[in-house]
């Protein structure tokens, strides 16, 4: 396996070149230019992000999920409440949030509470989804164990049957969640190493946000 792995190519050229003081002076502007350039460069599924979370005894969990928005108020996502992610935000709330655009070989990392939407913004998201993602959350006893003969396809049908019967069905446990966060780090890898990284911090007023350059 050894072998393997170290002859696995990793941040091979070409990579772009960046200079990371010349990112806008948001998180939010400096993620809405990198994701343009990744789907420019072709890359598949780049909203597709890891959440990590932490669970009751403090171990870290992680998962990958699909960013549903960015706005004023973050990063947006959506869980079913009952689900280990919702259960583990709904006791802490900080979360992270990593991205990875393997054709860029750039990474965005964000740390921050995970603040739950309006009931409406929930209902209007989840009203949002195509039927079979609809019934699939209804249906889903999400990461339980599924035992033989439990009748998965049959609890699909019966929600399939529950969203003809009434299209303005909401799942109760439907949550769509924004991640505010109060650090955000930029990386652009570089095939010779000399990876550039800006980190954003939140200022104490909550208005601005301090840049520094990190160390490799
Ligand atoms: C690319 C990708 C995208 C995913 N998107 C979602 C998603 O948007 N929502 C979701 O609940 N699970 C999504 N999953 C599945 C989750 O990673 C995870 O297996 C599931 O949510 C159960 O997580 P939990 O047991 O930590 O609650 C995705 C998986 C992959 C690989």
């Amino acid at each position: 396996m050894k072998d393997t792995l170290r002859q696995i190519p990793s941040l091979k050229a070409p990579l772009p070149e960046c200079d990371p003081l010349a990112l806008p002076d948001t998180p939010q502007d400096a993620f809405a230019l990198w994701l343009h350039d990744a789907l420019n460069a072709g890359i598949r599924e780049p909203h597709a992000m890891t959440l990590s979370t932490v669970d009751e005894n403090g171990w870290p969990d992680a998962r990958m999920l699909i960013l549903k928005n960015l706005d004023e108020r973050g990063w947006h996502f959506a869980v079913k409440a009952e689900s280990p992610k919702g259960r583990q935000i709904e006791n802490r709330s900080h979360v992270a949030l990593t991205f990875y655009w393997s054709a860029l070989g750039r990474q965005v990392r964000l740390r921050g509470p995970a603040i739950m939407l309006s009931d409406s913004e929930c209902a209007e998201d989840f009203l949002d989804r195509p039927v079979s993602s609809r019934a699939s959350a209804i249906a889903s006893r999400q990461s339980e164990i599924l035992e033989a003969g439990e009748g998965l396809e049959s609890r699909m049908a019966e929600a399939q049957a529950l969203i003809a019967a009434n299209p303005d069905y909401v799942s109760p446990g439907w949550r769509v969640y924004a991640v505010a966060p109060v650090v955000a780090e930029f990386w652009q890898g570089a095939s010779d190493r000399n990876h550039k990284r800006l980190r954003y911090v939140l200022s104490g007023d909550s208005a601005t946000w301090d840049r520094s350059l990190l160390w490799p």
